[in-house]
């Protein structure tokens, strides 16, 4: 770069910065993610490094940022408030802790993702309370601390005239989805996260908006302090609590860095359980003394560094909204994006569940959007960046065409949420999806009949739908070349598909059931429901009464099994697999398999009644699978699936950003787990 473009791009990252963080410390509404924001803030840190000719005074790494809004009256920080320094890798902290000299204890705490409160207390008694400002000016929020049950008015009779602390004033992840909630009652705006709705809580003209927002503070920092001098900042926080004042339960004084590595990946594991946000862990030293030699750039200690988690919400391009047609119809639109990296893993794809969900959160092909990934849960699309959004930017459109088969798109019922292809019996999304189902492992296992095979059945016309392919010969398959090798025979695959096909037909009667895609009847279900009628002839002879009296199967699942029958093709499959030896009945009813864990690692909450199940039996198939099942939705919940659109888990789902599965399709949730919700 020449020194003209390095100057340009100098001033480029320092005004975005300059704005990122007025939008973040002023406004409490951040247009970037802050993986986002610490991507520039690095780059133009690296760049001063190269050329430090352009590391001015002003330049935002020479500042602690933040600034003091018109709103609140300044007030001179006794000490400059400061930042801290931040390390993304373990070379970064080893190279951190290289400058320390030597073995060095430190104190390990959790880096609270919230506010900074500065607090002064005279005589025992809080004078002020000042957020940090630009660090050596802040902005008086005295009276809305003290509605902040965890801030004492007064501190213990031991405290001396004169204590200074720092801390961070934080939102318990269950009040901040409470308070997003009635916000969005309110018909306002909820905020992004709890460090946006603390920051938005506490810096309010009105106290008493304030009051009603359960804000909560821990100390992290001493200030100017008129009592003894204590050697270690840990015996310093014992002090504070003396006084009356709340630390955090979770530091910890290790012996040095390897230590300090393993607090940091404990708590990377608990990162989601404790009773605040942490974006990290903040290593000090421990020894006062130390820290007065080591001192302060000019805006951060030298003593401290805040080691940051891998991000889990991100900044990525949604290139396209793309659609697709479900086994049983129902059209889901997902979000194609330019791949990202979030909590590890790389992501370019994500559901965007029905074109309510989809207009609900505005986001259009062309934004930037914010992806969000926390752990194992699946990603999800949060919303986008307006501020980035070009001029003119069309809202995405939902097609009222099956784009697999052109059939207009219906509504079941009106209302639903869901557009369906009504095209189920030859909609070839729905065939493939259809066949692909057949073969798996919870209906029939036929370990051939995978996409590939499905597409290539279809497209040279060998199955018109599944209820062709117990029929399929050698002769049909070498009418594709997909089965067919160069010298004319039938390939590996091939001959496989027919043993495979051959070994199916003798399968159980449940897993027949489930192979038949009726819909709520999947493995959950089938076996209750092959035990009252054990064979298909039995099942198709029975009435809509007879059906509903058995236990477990209900009037939704009774008007499903009988519904389904009514419809010729339907019974035509049943009929072409009988004729070409499949036994489809209860003489075959083998030994239960070990189930699958699916579900290993997933939360799932139930809302409202799921076709086929009990409250119990559901949670029971959840946990036999391996996943957690829970009473309330949460950050933490992996998917909820609502057999009601109403109701306060529905509106909590909603407004976490926690994926929804509508209740039919618990089924397939069952059986392909994460994947199910993820197309
Ligand atoms: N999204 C955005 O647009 C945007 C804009 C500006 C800043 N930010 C975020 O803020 C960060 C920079 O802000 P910063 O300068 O306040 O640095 P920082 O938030 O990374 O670290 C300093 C702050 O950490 C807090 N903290 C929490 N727990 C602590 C503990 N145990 N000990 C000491 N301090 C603790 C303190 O309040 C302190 O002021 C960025 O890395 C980014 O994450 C985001
Ligand atoms: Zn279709």
């Amino acid at each position: 770069m020449t020194d003209a473009t390095l100057r340009t791009r100098h001033a480029d990252l320092a005004q975005q910065i300059g704005e990122a963080r007025f939008q973040y410390y002023v406004l409490d509404r951040p247009t970037l993610t802050d993986a986002a924001f610490d991507q520039l803030f690095a780059e133009l840190g690296a760049l001063e490094e190269a050329h430090p000719e352009l590391r001015t005074p002003d330049s935002p790494t020479q500042q602690v940022g933040g600034a003091v809004s018109a709103t609140f009256a300044p007030v001179e920080h006794l000490a400059p408030m400061m930042s801290l320094d931040n390390a993304f890798s373990v070379e970064e902290l080893e190279r951190w802790y290289g400058r320390l000299g030597g073995a060095t204890e430190l104190l390990c705490e959790v880096k609270i993702d919230g506010l900074a409160l500065d607090l002064v207390y005279r005589d025992r008694r809080l004078v002020t309370a000042a957020t940090r400002g630009d660090g050596r000016f802040g902005e008086d929020v005295t009276a809305n601390a003290r509605t902040i049950d965890a801030i004492p008015a007064r501190l213990s009779d031991e405290a001396p005239d004169l204590v200074e602390v720092r801390g961070e004033v934080y939102m318990r992840p269950d009040d901040f989805e409470a308070l997003n909630a009635s916000l969005l009652e309110a018909g306002r705006a909820p905020f992004a996260n709890p460090r946006n709705s603390s920051a938005g809580s506490l810096r309010q003209k009105d106290p008493r908006v304030t009051a009603s927002r359960r804000l909560r503070f821990y100390c992290h920092g001493l200030g100017a302090h008129s009592g003894p001098d204590v050697p270690r900042q840990s015996d310093g926080y014992d002090l504070l609590r003396r006084y009356g004042l709340p630390v955090s339960p979770h530091n910890e004084v290790v012996a040095g860095l390897p230590e300090a590595l393993g607090y940091i990946e404990t708590y990377e594991h608990r990162r989601h359980d404790l009773e605040h946000e942490m974006d990290g862990v903040v290593l000090k030293v421990n020894d006062i003394a130390r820290q007065r030699e080591l001192g302060f750039t000019s805006r951060a200690p030298r003593w401290a560094i805040a080691f940051k988690y891998p991000p889990e919400e991100v900044n990525t391009r949604l290139l396209r909204i793309e659609v697709n047609t479900g086994r049983t119809g129902r059209v889901t639109p997902y979000g194609v994006m330019e791949p990202v990296v979030v909590a590890g893993s790389t992501v370019e794809m994500a559901t965007l569940h029905n074109a309510h969900e989809v207009e609900r959160k505005d986001v259009r092909p062309g934004d930037t959007v914010i992806l969000r990934k926390a752990g194992d849960v699946i990603p999800e699309i949060l919303g986008p960046v307006l501020p980035l959004r070009p001029e003119g930017l069309p809202a995405w459109v939902m097609p009222t065409h099956c784009p697999s088969c052109g059939t207009e798109l219906r509504e079941e019922k009106e209302g639903d949420k869901d557009l369906r292809c009504p095209n189920t019996r030859s909609c070839p999304s729905q065939l493939r999806e259809r066949l692909f189902h057949v073969a798996s492992r919870a209906a029939l296992d036929i370990e051939t009949l995978g996409w590939q095979a499905a597409d290539a059945l279809l497209a040279a016309e060998l199955v018109a739908d599944e209820g062709d392919l117990f029929s399929l010969t050698s002769d049909d398959l070498l009418r594709s070349d997909f089965f067919r090798t160069k010298g004319g025979a039938l390939t590996a695959n091939g001959t496989k598909l027919l043993e495979n096909l051959a070994a199916a037909r003798t399968r159980p009667w449940p897993k027949f059931l489930v192979a038949l895609s009726i819909r709520h009847i999947g493995k959950g279900v089938a076996p209750d429901v092959a035990r009252a009628f054990p064979s298909v002839d039995a099942l198709r002879a029975a009435s809509a009464e007879e059906l509903s009296a058995v236990d477990g199967i209900g009037p939704t699942l009774a008007a499903s099994i009988t519904e389904w029958f009514a419809e010729d093709w339907h019974r035509a499959i049943v009929d072409k697999w009988q004729a070409a030896g499949c036994v489809m009945a209860s003489e075959t009813v083998a030994v239960e398999e070990a189930m699958e864990q699916t579900l290993a690692g997933l939360t799932v909450v139930v809302t409202g009644a799921v076709p086929g199940y009990t409250r119990e039996t559901a949670q029971e198939a959840i946990t036999a699978r391996g996943g957690k099942a829970a009473g309330s939705v949460s950050k933490k919940t992996s998917v909820l699936v609502a057999g009601e659109t109403t109701g306060s888990k529905y509106a909590k789902a909603e407004t976490l950003g926690v994926p929804i599965l509508p209740a039919e399709q618990f089924d397939d949730l069952l059986t392909r787990g994460a994947d199910a919700v993820a197309s």
